[in-house]
This record gives structure tokens, sequence and C-alpha cells, in this order.
């Protein structure tokens, strides 16, 4: 079929990765298959390597998706695959290492959220990513800071860890797994524009808000209720907003209230977003870097 053909571009067969790369060190046990760090020998560029067992070529059909996403729209603020290779019964992943790890990671190790001009920073460079992955017709499905990643050099990259946007181009699910809640937006939940599908990247904007809310306070609303409950609450209530609104600034506020409309029609896209004063332009990184370090300090101490 046409699609099997386009797993092959992307993937390398039967080509020892060995060859080209080091297993350097131990990113986590993933929800599936394990991440490692790898370093290129030549470059010596680093990766983060994800390794899955590959049972069957519908098993590759799976990973297609999102190697095809990973290979095909490259985009600043997007996670780059540096390749993929299949050999000896295991698919392989190597991601462009982002040294400073995912954003919820650095609000746990430091115990505190971010401050609303890191927020103003991040917010602006995930609009960017998200305006050129729906240009481009792909949906996240499950944005949150946990999917958000910073580089040692302050940049910011969309990525996803979990299963969701893997059929993000077929829109075929093939389990009906349900992502996170928390993030959800309420026709998601509701599936009510399920006549054509079940997403659309009016979604993501949702995802969005929900997201500044978790880098406001650490955790994002309803954190503390029960998944199930959340679904419905969710569906039920008025959209979440700032917990102590004057902390931050009004235009902080609207913004969150523009990304969390029930009504997905109503929501503004990406690149409207990014004329929106809370972060139009907005691009001076020292906060963030500050953020960076202190993490990596952290670490180190510990
Ligand atoms: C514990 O401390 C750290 C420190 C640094 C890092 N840095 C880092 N940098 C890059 N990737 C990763 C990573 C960590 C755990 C699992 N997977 C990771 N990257 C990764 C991502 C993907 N795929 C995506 O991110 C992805 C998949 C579908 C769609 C999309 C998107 F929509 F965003 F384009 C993105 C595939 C394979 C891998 C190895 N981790 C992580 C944890």
């Amino acid at each position: 079929t046409a699609r099997r053909k386009s797993a092959y571009k992307n993937i390398t067969r039967d080509v020892d990765p060995s060859h080209k790369w080091d297993i350097i060190g131990e990113l986590g046990d993933g929800a599936f298959g394990k991440v490692y760090k790898a370093q290129n020998k030549e470059n010596k560029s680093l990766a983060a390597l994800k390794q899955v067992e590959i049972k069957s070529e519908e098993d590759i059909e799976d990973f297609s998706v999102e190697i095809d996403i990973l290979t095909e729209f490259r985009h600043e603020n997007v996670v780059g695959l540096y390749e993929a290779f299949v050999f000896d019964g295991k698919l392989l992943m190597y991601i462009e290492f982002c040294g400073g790890g995912a954003i919820d990671s650095i609000m746990v190790d430091l115990e505190r959220p971010l401050t609303e001009n890191q927020i103003r920073y991040v917010c602006n460079k995930m609009c960017c990513g998200l305006e050129f992955l729906h240009n481009n017709k792909v949906i996240h499905r499950d944005l949150k800071a946990g999917n958000v990643l910073l580089t040692g050099e302050g940049d910011v990259k969309l990525a996803d860890f979990g299963v969701s946007a893997k059929n993000t181009r077929t829109n075929q699910r093939r389990d009906s797994f349900i992502g996170t809640p928390y993030w959800m937006a309420p026709e998601v939940i509701m599936c009510e524009t399920l006549k054509d599908s079940p997403y659309n990247f009016k979604a993501d904007i949702w995802s969005l808000g929900i997201t500044l809310i978790e880098f406001a306070q650490i955790e994002p609303p309803n954190h503390d209720m029960h998944p199930m409950r959340v679904l419905i609450k969710i569906q039920k209530s008025d959209p979440p907003s700032l917990a102590k609104p004057s902390k931050w600034s009004k235009n902080f506020s609207q913004f969150i209230s523009k990304c969390l409309v029930k009504n997905a029609d109503m929501r503004p896209t990406a690149a409207e977003l990014l004329e929106h004063p809370f972060i139009a332009g907005y691009d001076d990184k020292k906060d963030i870097l500050n953020l960076i370090m202190e993490s990596k300090a952290e670490v180190v101490e510990t």
C-alpha cells in the first residue's frame, strides 16, 4: 500500500545503529519501550533514543505516522528526528536531545511554577510550533507541560511521549485509547464533533490554555480529582481560570480565557494568538535560560 512505502522512506532497515550511535545513558522507562541517551560517533551530537520491540509489520505501521511527521515536518519548535532504524526485531528512533528536559519535571524539581515572563516566552514558541503543525494538518492531541521540552540554549520544542499523536495523520485510532483527561477539551470528551474527525485542531488550543494554568500553578485545574470525574466536570463546568488572578497580568488572564472557550469554533487559531498582546513579539529567552541553569544546577547538587 502507499502507506507502507512511506514507512520505508524514512526508516533505515537492516543496518546496525550501533555503528553510528553509542548509548551513553538512560532517560527513563517510558510508557512503552525504553528511552536512552545516545551520542553520534562522528559528530558527537546527542540524541534521545526510543527502542520498541517489533513483532509484525503492523507494529511498524503504527510508528510510521509519527516517523513521517517528525521527518517531513521540521520546525524549530517541534522535536526533530535524526533517523529511525528497524534492526534485530526493534524499531529505534533517534530524536535531537533537549538538554533542559520537560517543563513539568523542571517545575517539580525546583518545586515552583514558572514566572509570567517565562510563560510568555514558552507560550509564544508553543504557538509557533502549533501554527506549523496545524498548517500541516497535524493535531497534537496531548499538549501539556510534560510534552514541552527545553534545550540547553533555551529553545522550546513540542514533543509527544504519549500514544495519542501516532495516528495523527490517519485519524484512525487503533485502540479507543483516551489521553490524560485534565487537558482534554470539552468536545473531545463529548466527541460531539464526531461527524468529521473526533478532534479538530482547536482541541489543541484548549489544551494550550490548560497548559498555561499548569505552568502558573504546577498542576492543571482539577488535578486532585479522579480522572473519570474530571471528564464530566470539564463538560459541565464553566472554563477554568487562574486561581489567583491578582498575581498575574490582565493580558495573561485574558489570553487564557480566549483559549478556554467551550465552543471550539469560537477559539482563536494559533496564528491569531500570536498577535495577542500577552505574547506578540515576545522573544526574550533570558528568564528561561536562568530557569534551565537553576534546574541543571539543582540536579548537580542532589
Ligand atoms: C529526565 O531528564 C531529561 C532530560 C532531557 C530530556 N530530553 C529529551 N530530549 C528529546 N527527547 C526526549 C524524550 C524523552 C523521553 C521519551 N521520548 C523522548 N523523545 C522522543 C520523542 C518522540 N516523539 C515525539 O516527541 C512526537 C511524536 C509525535 C508527534 C510529535 C509532535 F506532534 F510534537 F510533533 C512529537 C519519539 C522518540 C523519542 C525518543 N527527551 C528528557 C528527560
